[in-house]
């Protein structure tokens, strides 16, 4: 069940009629550790095949909501979560909805890249094979790793252990990997923070080229990047007992061109982070 949705925004006297699908809605999402309130009444949608950012200043809680979307919290003790967050209209935290599932339509990209300490090769098999995959393995290497910008530095070397590649080149091919489950969604938490500046730009460019094919959503502490890449953009805040909470959330042109609210001007103008 998807809802489409037409906004007409007009800001710095441009108007745009942006018409978008809806495909993850989180709605007043409240998320503990233990007894600590971490985020408090998030609510937003995700729109398909756009790239949604997630800012603000350390501790406001955007990995922890990053998370919540693929119940990777479920593997932290103690993390427990209030609200709903709706895939396709249906409640992942439903009692009957099986994580491990979810987790293959909705993957994650992790801050520091992550190989296997195996071959490329079978970096991109791995899940593939642990969900019983029946195609062809090489066509899926050639093809994930061609959607990840990896193949032409690697087909000569796919047998060659993944942590003998450069931090980007690794980072590249955990997207490979990712992509190799046929994910629809793609949570990415600072793809790029550990990488310098060249293989950054590259991760950025894959970005724009991959969503085409999937949703994409990225928490980043670089606004540069943010604005660069992303489509809409949800900043968090913390309040006076170190909890989070979304303080703005708007189409990125119009969040860092024309904030509604003074803290995100403050936040995006460099005054406090
Ligand atoms: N596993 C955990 N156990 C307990 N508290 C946690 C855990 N993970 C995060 N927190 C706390 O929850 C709050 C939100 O953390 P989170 O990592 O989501 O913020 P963030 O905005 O992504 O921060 P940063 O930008 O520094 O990565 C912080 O106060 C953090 O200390």
């Amino acid at each position: 069940m998807q809802a489409t949705e037409v906004e007409n925004f007009e800001y710095l006297g441009k108007s745009e009629t942006v018409e978008k699908q809806k495909i993850i809605t989180l709605e007043d999402v409240n998320i503990h550790y233990g007894s600590f309130h971490a985020v408090k009444d998030a609510s937003l949608p995700i729109y398909e095949k756009q790239v949604t950012a997630f800012i603000g200043p350390s501790g406001c809680g955007k990995s922890t909501v990053l998370r919540s979307i693929n119940r990777m919290n479920d593997m932290i003790r103690g993390a427990t979560i209030d609200g709903q967050v709706l895939f396709h209209g249906q409640d992942l935290y439903a009692k009957d909805v099986d994580p491990v599932l979810i987790r293959r339509s909705i993957g994650m990209v992790f801050q520091k890249p992550n190989p296997f300490p195996k071959s490329i090769y079978e970096n991109i098999t791995w899940g593939a094979k642990i969900n019983g995959f029946k195609g062809d393995y090489d066509e899926l290497v050639e093809t994930s790793l061609q959607k990840a910008a990896l193949w032409d530095e690697v087909k000569d070397k796919l047998k060659q252990n993944a942590l003998q590649l450069s931090g980007g080149q690794q980072q590249r091919l955990c997207i490979a990997r990712t992509l190799a489950v046929q994910p629809e969604v793609i949570l990415m938490d600072e793809p790029a923070s550990a990488l310098d500046p060249i293989a950054t730009g590259r991760i950025e460019e894959l970005i724009l080229e991959l969503k085409q094919y999937y949703t994409i959503v990225i928490v980043t502490h670089n606004m540069g990047q943010a604005s660069r890449v992303s489509d809409n953009t949800a900043f968090f805040m913390v309040d006076e007992g170190r909890t989070g909470y979304l303080e703005e959330y708007a189409p990125t042109e119009q969040l860092f061109l024309n904030p509604a609210h003074k803290k995100t001007e403050e936040y995006i103008s460099g005054k406090f982070g």
